[in-house]
């Protein structure tokens, strides 16, 4: 909660993208935070992320269930330590659904792009870690087979999150704070959309969270196969950093 008059209210970012404020009540948040802290830790990592081209993300990562690299999924860290990829825990899936839930019910007309979440299997979730220095360029979720909506929770510190559109990376586009507790989710007409973060603000995270920096938890459907590894997409003008 912040200090405003009025508390901040739910609004659409797109056909099928959704903004909940405040979602999260404290608690939660906390119990996340400390299973990110677990989920950080090595093996399979908190970890810099490198591009094809050279460059290096400035949000670190870590995955659950497949391991996100540029630009494709493993089981493994590839692209760092070789570990195994943490397990997707169960509750945290459920929680996906529950998010796609709650957003569907948040604005009203969203509901029809998003489908029965109870079918959602969420057996991807990204974690982002990001100091103040720390933005993610214009980019979209476009390496998973599944169309179903993307769950995004935030913690710790604000930021402006950039929702724009499905056809180009620039305008149109919406800026949104995002503050801890807040849910995205986008599906529907909006699950290919560009989005990014250009901005976090150092030092805004609740004072009773515990943690510096922001971090946020993304959820996604993979539709894939247990054993059918996916092949790097290569989209490389996808280049998230
Ligand atoms: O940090 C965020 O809010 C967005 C993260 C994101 O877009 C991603 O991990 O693909
Ligand atoms: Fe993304």
């Amino acid at each position: 909660m912040g200090d405003e008059l009025f508390p901040r209210e739910a609004a659409a970012l797109g056909p099928g993208a959704v903004h909940v404020p405040d979602w999260l009540g404290i608690a939660e948040q906390r119990e996340l935070v400390e299973a990110c802290r677990g989920w950080a830790r090595p093996p399979a990592g908190l970890r810099v992320v490198r591009t094809p081209g050279g460059g290096t993300m400035t949000a670190r990562q870590v995955g659950l269930g497949w391991h996100w690299f540029p630009y494709g999924y493993a089981r493994s860290v590839v692209d760092g330590d070789g570990a195994p990829v943490k397990p997707m825990p169960p509750w945290l899936a459920e929680l996906g659904r529950r998010a796609v839930g709650a957003a569907r019910s948040a604005v009203a007309g969203n509901g029809d792009a998003y489908g029965d979440e109870h079918a959602y299997d969420y057996d991807i979730a990204l974690i982002n870690f990001y100091d103040g220095d720390a933005r993610m360029g214009m980019h979209r979720d476009s390496d998973e087979k599944s169309g179903a909506p993307v769950v995004s929770l935030s913690l710790g510190d604000t930021c402006v999150f950039r929702f724009g559109n499905p056809h180009t990376r620039t305008k149109p586009y919406t800026d949104v704070e995002l503050r801890s507790g807040d849910l995205v989710v986008f599906g529907g007409a909006s699950r290919l959309a560009y989005h990014g973060v250009p901005r976090v603000h150092p030092g805004t995270a609740p004072r009773d969270l515990g943690l510096t920096g922001r971090l946020n938890i993304t959820l996604r459907v993979s539709g894939f196969t247990d054993d059918g590894a996916p092949g790097a997409s290569g989209v490389v003008e996808d280049e998230p950093q």
